[in-house]
Formats: C-alpha cells, structure tokens, sequence
C-alpha cells in the first residue's frame, strides 16, 4: 500500500469516571496504525483491550486526550460537529446488533434513503439508489418496502451494510458485525463484505475477538492488549507467525475442529493466561 488513508498516531484516549476526584480510566495508551484505500485492517484483541474504543475514535465517538488521528492527511480527531457531518459520507459504522442499529418504525427503503436526502439527493435518484444497494447487499428488491422485524438477523445485517454504503464511503469501521449472527450467517455476510470489497474499493477497519474472521478479511492485522497495539503487521505474517507471546496466547484460543486438541490448547491457553494475570498482577503492585 503506496498511499495511506487513515493514519492513528500515537491516541490516547481517558474516558472520565464517575466519582470525586476518581482519575479516568485510561483505555488507549499510546495506539498507533494505519490503513490504506480498499485496505482491510483487522483489529483483535481480547473483551475490554480497546478495539471498540480505537473504533469510535476514528469516527469521532470517544474523547481523544492526545495523538492525532489523519483521514487523506487532514487532521481529523477533534473536529466540530458540523466539520464531522461532512465526512460522514466518507467514514461510514456497520454496529454488531443488526437487531438494534436499525430504526424499527422505518421501512428499508427508508432507512437507506435517510443518508440520501440528508444530503440533498433528488427523489427518484434515490430510490434508484435504494435499488442498487439491496442489490449490491443480495436482498430482494420488494424487501425496500418491508420493516426490520420481518428480516432475519443476517438480512438485517446486510440492510445495515447498504445503508453504509449509500454515501460511496472511502472507509467502514465495523465493529464485530457478524458476532451476533450464527456461523453460516456470519461466512455468507464475511463473504459479501470481501465482495463489496472487491467492487468498490472500500477500506475496513475491521473489529472482532474471532481470529478466523479478521485471518480471512485483513491484509494486516493489529493485536490489542490492555489499550495498546502489541503487534501490527501482514496478516500471513501475525496470524501465521505471530512473534509477541500476548498473539501467540490469543491464538492458542482459537477455536480447532479437532476436539482433542481443542482440549489440549485450552489447557495450554488457560496457564498461559493465569501466568499472564499474575505476571500483570504482580507489575501493577510493583509500579
Ligand atoms: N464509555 C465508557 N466509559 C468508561 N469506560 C469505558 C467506556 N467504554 C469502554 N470503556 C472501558 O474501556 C476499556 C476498553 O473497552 P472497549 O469496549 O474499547 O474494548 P473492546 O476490546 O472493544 O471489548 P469488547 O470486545 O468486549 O467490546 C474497557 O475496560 C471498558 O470497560
């Protein structure tokens, strides 16, 4: 990758903590990656290492402390309201919860024309729009007319995926968008974001504890551990041959289809990771 689109430098983010004079709760300390135009950037970790939090910084949604966070070489991490409408089209969120991001009382169609005449898309223009991203997404053009509690969780989650796409965004940061769906639910939607991919060009920075889902989407790969980046690179380089022992533990625990050593890396993942607990226990009383 020659040109970088998004650029994280060094972020920092506090978020504040209720009670006197309690300090914030310090969830990314120092993180630093990029990712580059139609480039899917894979972000694992274990719950509570910070990926959701790295997530809506990009977007704007958590309060920044320091570092900078570059969108084409603009400065983008502390803008004002309206100055982060504008590159709404072009930085779009695919949520986890196909079953709560999507307005109930509205119909597809006007889900997905809501972006459309926020920004001043002629009518018809729109609804031919609509068309093409429930064909883009594999739904049936009729589906336009129907509400979200008629679809399945998957179909919900392609509805979700159209609707980021209305605006041609340049980058979807999607935050563990097939974890709430079954396993072949969730490889049919991996499959289509690979080919939306393909299309159009778009970048992902792509949120998920599930190692197989960020191995087969990401070109590179940055694990989380405790706020931080512990190891970043090639995908085939992390997930194959990962150097720092935090990645190894992390993929001790994907899951095998061999039982028997399924077992065996259990047993393996839980000493390392009581090993690990103790190690950090023990540098938290020291510091
Ligand atoms: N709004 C908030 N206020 C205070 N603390 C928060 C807030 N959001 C997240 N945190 C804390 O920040 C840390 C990182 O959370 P985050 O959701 O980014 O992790 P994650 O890796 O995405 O986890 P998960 O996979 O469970 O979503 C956690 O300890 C979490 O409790």
């Amino acid at each position: 990758m020659t040109e970088t689109l998004l650029e994280v430098r060094d972020i920092v983010v506090d978020y504040p903590v209720k009670g006197f004079r309690k300090p914030p709760f310090r969830a990314l300390g120092g993180v630093s990656l990029e990712v580059g135009p139609g480039e899917c950037v894979g972000l694992v970790g274990e719950s509570g290492s910070g990926k959701t939090t790295l997530g809506r910084a990009v977007l704007g949604l958590a309060p920044v402390t320091s570092g900078s966070i570059t969108y084409r070489g603009r400065e983008i991490s502390r803008l004002r309201h309206r100055e982060r409408r504008a590159l709404a089209a072009d930085l779009q969120v695919v949520f986890q919860d196909p079953y709560t991001s999507l307005n109930p009382s509205l119909t597809i169609e006007q889900i997905l024309t809501e972006p459309l005449i926020a920004r001043k898309t002629d009518k018809q223009l729109a609804r031919r729009r609509v068309r093409e991203l429930l064909d883009a997404v594999h739904l049936p053009s009729d589906a336009g007319n129907r509400l979200p509690r008629e679809f399945s969780g998957g179909q919900r989650q392609r509805v979700a995926i159209a609707r980021a796409l209305a605006l041609d965004p340049k980058l979807i940061v999607c935050d563990e968008p097939v974890s709430a769906l079954d396993l072949s639910t969730q490889a049919r939607v991996l499959d289509l974001f690979k080919e939306i991919q393909a299309r159009t060009g778009v970048a992902y920075l792509f949120v998920s504890h599930d190692l197989d889902v960020v191995r087969y989407l990401s070109h590179r790969v940055a694990v989380m551990y405790r706020g931080e980046i512990v190891e970043w690179g090639p995908a085939s380089q992390v997930t194959v041959r990962p150097e720092h022992p935090y990645t190894q533990r992390l993929f001790l625990a994907a899951p095998v289809a061999d039982p028997a050593k399924q077992e065996q890396r259990r047993a393996e993942r839980h000493r390392l990771l009581a090993l690990q607990r103790e190690q950090d226990e023990q540098m938290e009383i020291n510091a």
